[in-house]
């Protein structure tokens, strides 16, 4: 299966922040989505994930698994700047919350809440509310958030921005382990992953009227 999008334009506002980005990615790999701040990678994701609405082109699934997934929505994990976590509700009724709210797309089960927690390296504070967590704590939880159920599709806003490196170090293992299980990722970060080498995709954004390059 393969994460296909076609000559995709986008506005913020009334600003066209990009136009004709086209990319394709299959199961069990990465790509990498670089460029400046403002360049546009952030606006970039939403739009894959579903969160923004394109202005042109098109994103879909082609080859096999692919008639199964309703929507591309339905199959994307979005984890973006914000942890999407309550500061009042504990470590696990959040997750609880989002494992429900999610459920699994087609062809896979996500893992049980404490797994998870263990997963990030975290499985003796899930009583604790969000809001007690120190913010690396927090981002790690927000990260058990893409393993409490299943999406074949991780888009990922600057994941391990103000982590420590173990924390790095964690993240680039559960990135890893999704691809191998046939998941597909989508990365915008300024810092290396720690996957190795990736397909890369270099916004410019525009620079005056029309002076964008894409590589
Ligand atoms: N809600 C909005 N209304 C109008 N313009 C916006 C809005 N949100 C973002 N923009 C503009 O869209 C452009 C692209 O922003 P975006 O966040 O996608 O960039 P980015 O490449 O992710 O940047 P960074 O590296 O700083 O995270 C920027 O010029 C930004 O000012």
């Amino acid at each position: 299966m393969r994460l296909v999008a076609e000559d995709l334009s986008a506005k913020r506002g009334e600003e066209l922040i990009f136009r004709d980005v086209s990319f394709e990615i299959e199961t069990g790999r990465a790509l990498v989505v670089k460029g400046p701040n403002g360049s546009g990678k952030s606006t970039l994701l939403r739009v894959v994930a579903g969160l923004l609405p394109r202005e042109s082109g098109k994103v879909r699934f082609s080859g096999e698994g692919s008639q199964e997934i309703e929507t591309v929505a339905s199959a994307c994990h979005y984890l973006g700047h914000r942890n999407a976590m309550k500061r009042e509700l504990t470590v696990v009724e959040n997750l609880r919350f989002w494992k429900v709210f999610f459920g699994d797309s087609a062809g896979g089960n996500g893992m049980g809440i404490e797994e998870a927690a263990d997963a990030v390296g975290l499985g003796g504070i899930v009583h604790l509310p969000f809001g007690y967590l120190s913010a690396g704590q927090q981002r790690r939880m927000a990260m058990a958030k893409l393993l409490v159920a299943w999406r074949p599709v991780w888009i990922l806003d600057e994941p391990t921005a103000a982590l420590d490196t173990a924390a790095e170090m964690m993240f680039a293992g559960l990135v890893k382990e999704h691809l191998k299980r046939g998941g597909i990722a989508l990365a915008a970060t300024h810092q290396p992953l720690g996957l190795g080498e990736m397909a890369e995709l270099h916004m410019t954004g525009f620079d005056g009227a029309m002076a964008e390059t894409w590589e």
